[in-house]
């Protein structure tokens, strides 16, 4: 049998780090050999070949440095991670000296990757679209970084075929009722006791919509697209950001 990958979890006492930790636990091929969280020295890692880290958007940018400094691949699940962010990592990897791999997804759920792509497909003959993410009220970003990506991709698609903005006579709208808008497109939050991670995509066009809707019910629906990304990562030196990189969608 080929050698077992070590796998060190960062953020590992929340809510997604706990989880994987139990799946890189119950995997054959897996060796969890570290679990770190706030206030934990990083240092080597625990001797890991591979870091997942989950944990919040402000402590991730050096989490990820501090491995890509170790020379150790990275999986990363923790949102926040914008152009100038993902900018600078790009920086540091290439100044790091080691042929290092960082993996970042904003959605593990091999679903919302689905509806992200369907989304991106359905953009250019639509011309109305809107993203409604609907999350647990512990969540303390947004919009979602699924949305946000979402938003970013639809608004590329339209952009390419040549649309313009969505239709939106408001004029007046003091309390912000119209929600955010990500490059353009509009995007609601709603936190909710009782959810665990939701988005729809409604697109419309003269005489009929289209909804896209995924649904992950249980964190457990991260896990097989977190651990295909902690047996891929080392193939993709450089840094590689979606889940759909390596499903090969
Ligand atoms: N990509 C994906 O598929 C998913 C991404 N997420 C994202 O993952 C992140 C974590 O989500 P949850 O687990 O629900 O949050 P959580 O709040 O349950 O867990 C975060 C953990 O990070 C720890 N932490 C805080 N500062 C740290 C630091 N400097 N170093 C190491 N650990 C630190 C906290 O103590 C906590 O245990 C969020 O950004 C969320 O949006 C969540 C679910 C799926
Ligand atoms: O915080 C969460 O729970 C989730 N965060 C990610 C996001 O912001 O898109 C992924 C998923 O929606 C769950």
């Amino acid at each position: 049998m080929d050698s077992l990958i070590r796998v060190a979890v960062v953020g590992a006492a929340g809510r997604m780090g706990s989880q994987v930790c139990r799946a890189v636990e119950a995997a054959d091929d897996l060796e969890l050999v570290g679990r770190f969280d706030v206030d934990d020295d990083l240092r080597d890692l625990g001797g890991a070949d591979v870091v997942v880290e989950f944990s919040v958007p402000s402590a991730s940018p050096d989490n990820v440095a501090h491995c890509v400094g170790q020379g150790v691949d990275v999986v990363v699940g923790t949102t926040g991670w914008d152009e100038e962010r993902l900018a600078r990592l790009e920086q540091q990897i290439a100044d790091s000296g080691h042929d290092v791999g960082v993996l970042i997804a904003p959605n593990f759920a091999v679903g919302a990757v689905l509806m992200m792509r369907f989304a991106e497909q359905a953009a250019r003959f639509y011309e109305s679209v809107e993203i409604i993410e609907l999350h647990h009220p512990n969540k303390v970003d947004a919009p979602s970084g699924t949305a946000a990506r979402t938003a970013r991709l639809v608004a590329a698609a339209r952009r390419s075929a040549g649309l313009g903005d969505v239709p939106d006579a408001t004029t007046d709208d003091p309390d912000g009722a119209r929600g955010a808008r990500v490059d353009g497109i509009p995007v609601h939050s709603v936190r909710l006791r009782g959810l665990v991670a939701h988005q729809e995509v409604v697109l419309g066009t003269e005489g009929e919509t289209l909804t896209l809707r995924h649904d992950s019910f249980d964190r457990v629906s991260f896990m097989p697209g977190v651990l295909a990304a902690v047996r891929a990562v080392g193939d993709h030196p450089g840094l590689t950001v979606g889940l759909e990189n390596v499903l090969d969608l």
